[in-house]
């Protein structure tokens, strides 16, 4: 019998289905769905970083996307032998002792504090600091040692410190809390036993601190002195972990019917969007793999013997297995690459939406038309317009940190800034800079590994902005001075989960031979224009120069409020 594996992908705006077939790793057939409520805009409230999602937005999507590849493939329900979640992380939940989320529950429907906190809510930088100054000072050992040496707001312990700070009921109700990609794998699973749950190596290992040499997760005492309730919550989260080759259950009566499967199918452990994405781009060591979207996350892996002991700087976290089981998966990224160009153009579409829609001069038909092909070709025209501009014109200089920066050496309150403003300066002007600006973040990255010793021989890039951007993958090339290839696969999250889901279920052996039959190929490749390549240097000096700039004035506006307290 043939047999058949599901990835599912949850990304930021929407989840992605595809049904693989185990041989050849041949898509037959996906499907999307958006987060209804999240498109809405609501839970979040983007001028305080808070950006939440309600779950009932993953469990509908789940629904349906699964039931849509198992109706449009039209294989046999018994042959589809595993399915494995990737989502985006670290995006935690608070869940009852049922495993049930907080924001089912009567009472917290409504409250953004009861659901899933995205990753990019930086509601918690305050903590993150705490926990920073903790660790560095409490004379114990550093927990953020293998994490970069930063911990950050865009994690685990941080939202949790946060959200029990802030709500009392929540901190009360919440039993205990799991990543996305645990909570999702739980609802499938038969396994419903919450403290023996098999949880994520990826998000565990890279957002929550946990590691083998202190036997899991930061001792009681540690966490302890940043709050009692978190010294409580660690006997109801986990010691051990798991990697995504092993089986996390098999799937329980209720989803198995939801879903028009059998309860044969096995769930493979939960994983991580961008760890998933490497494996579905056949990552291998010495290669750099960019999954490019709303952020970016750089991923690569390295044997235990080359890593050893040292510990790589600045960097999101190193952990055994996170990527492939036996390979240190080495993590970093960048907290908005394609998002900045998205909020560039939300700035622009204010009077679209403001004026526009408001105007009588058409009728409301007319104007949703008209709004829309605004929406459609605004990012199209900037790009065509901006390729045109020659490098010899003076262009601004701008920095991508619109929300804060995740790698090298996170720090969530940095901000964005444009300099070198003339009357001059058109709206494809301002694109370019901010495009230069998201390739010198990426190249800081690649910088900060070859300066900690891991060696990158090439650079494959995965994700929505690789494969529809070449002027962004050109000028990425230039910056980087480096080739770049790109993933053919539009899903590739989403079919390395299923590359795991295909392990797991015994198709193969391991994850390597799995990725290899199973992988993506490749399309385009990017050269460096030699012609180009020193005028790009030229430009990263003057973007490091504005940098420097910005993150000393943060830190002296900074110290003065602390010296005046
Ligand atoms: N042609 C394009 N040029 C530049 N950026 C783009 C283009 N198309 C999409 N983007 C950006 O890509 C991001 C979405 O990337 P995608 O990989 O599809 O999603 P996600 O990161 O949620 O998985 C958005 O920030 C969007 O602004
Ligand atoms: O940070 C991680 C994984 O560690 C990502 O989930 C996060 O950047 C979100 O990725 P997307 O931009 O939605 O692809």
């Amino acid at each position: 019998m043939k047999k058949y594996v599901i990835g599912l992908d949850y990304g930021t705006d929407s989840v992605r289905a595809v049904l693989i077939d185990t041989e050849n790793g041949a898509e037959l057939a996906t499907s999307v769905s958006y987060y209804q409520r999240w498109k809405e805009g609501k839970f979040c409230q983007p001028e305080q970083n808070q950006f939440r999602q309600h779950p009932l937005d993953h469990i509908e999507g789940l629904e349906k996307t699964i039931s849509d590849v198992v109706k449009e493939s039209g294989v046999a329900p018994e042959s589809i032998v595993s399915i494995c979640i990737d989502t985006t992380g670290s995006s935690p939940l608070p869940v009852n002792k049922e495993g049930i989320a907080l924001a089912l529950t009567p009472g917290f429907e409504q409250n953004p504090n009861a659901m899933m906190i995205l990753w990019k809510d930086h509601t918690s930088i305050h903590e993150a600091e705490e926990i920073n100054h903790l660790a560095r000072n409490w004379g114990g050992e550093d927990y953020t040692k293998f994490e970069g040496g930063i911990y950050s707001s865009e994690w685990f312990w941080a939202k949790i410190l946060h959200i029990n700070r802030v709500d009392e009921n929540v901190k009360n109700e919440a039993y205990s809390w799991m990543e996305h990609c645990d909570y999702i794998t739980f609802l499938l699973s038969d396994h419903q036993d919450l403290a023996t749950f098999k949880r994520s190596r990826c998000a565990a290992g890279h957002k929550a601190m946990w590691h083998e040499s202190w036997n899991g997760l930061p001792s009681k005492d540690f966490l302890g002195q940043l709050d009692a309730s978190l010294a409580e919550l660690r006997d109801r989260l986990y010691d051990k972990t798991y990697t995504s080759d092993e089986v996390a259950g098999n799937l329980n009566q209720e989803w198995a019917a939801k879903l028009g499967l059998t309860t044969n199918t096995v769930i493979a452990v939960g994983t991580f969007d961008a760890h998933s994405g490497a494996v579905g781009a056949k990552v291998e060591e010495n290669t750099l793999i960019r999954i490019m979207g709303t952020s970016t996350c750089d991923i690569m892996v390295a044997p235990n013997e080359i890593i050893g002991d040292k510990t790589v700087k600045g960097i999101c976290g190193q952990v055994n297995g996170s990527v492939i089981p036996g390979l240190i998966g080495l993590e970093a990224g960048q907290s908005a690459f394609g998002d900045l160009l998205a909020w560039y153009k939300d700035i622009l579409l204010w009077p679209t939406q403001n004026i526009l829609m408001n105007s009588n001069i058409i009728d409301d038909n007319q104007k949703q038309l008209l709004k829309e092909e605004i929406e459609n070709n605004l990012i199209r025209n900037l790009t065509l317009e901006a390729e045109k501009i020659p490098l010899s014109e003076a262009v601004p200089i701008a920095l991508d940190w619109v929300n804060g920066r995740r790698t090298p050496d996170a720090n969530q309150e940095l901000k964005a800034a444009i300099s070198n403003l003339s009357l001059g300066t058109k709206a494809p002007h301002i694109f370019k800079a901010l495009v230069n600006a998201i390739c010198f973040g990426s190249k800081k990255i690649v910088d900060r590994f070859e300066e900690e010793g891991v060696k990158i021989e090439k650079v494959i890039g995965i994700g929505g902005v690789a494969r529809k951007s070449p002027f962004i993958m050109q000028t990425l090339a230039n910056v980087l001075n480096m080739p770049i290839v790109v993933a053919a696969s539009d899903q590739a999250p989403a079919l390395g989960a299923a590359i795991y889901a295909a392990v797991a279920a015994g198709v193969y052996h391991n994850v390597q031979e799995a990725s290899q039959k199973m992988g993506s190929d490749f399309e385009a490749e990017y050269f460096p224009q030699t012609e180009h390549v020193e005028k790009y240097a030229e430009l990263m000096s003057q973007y490091q120069i504005l940098a420097d700039f910005t993150e000393n004035n943060i830190k002296s506006k900074k110290k003065l409020i602390v010296d005046s307290l």
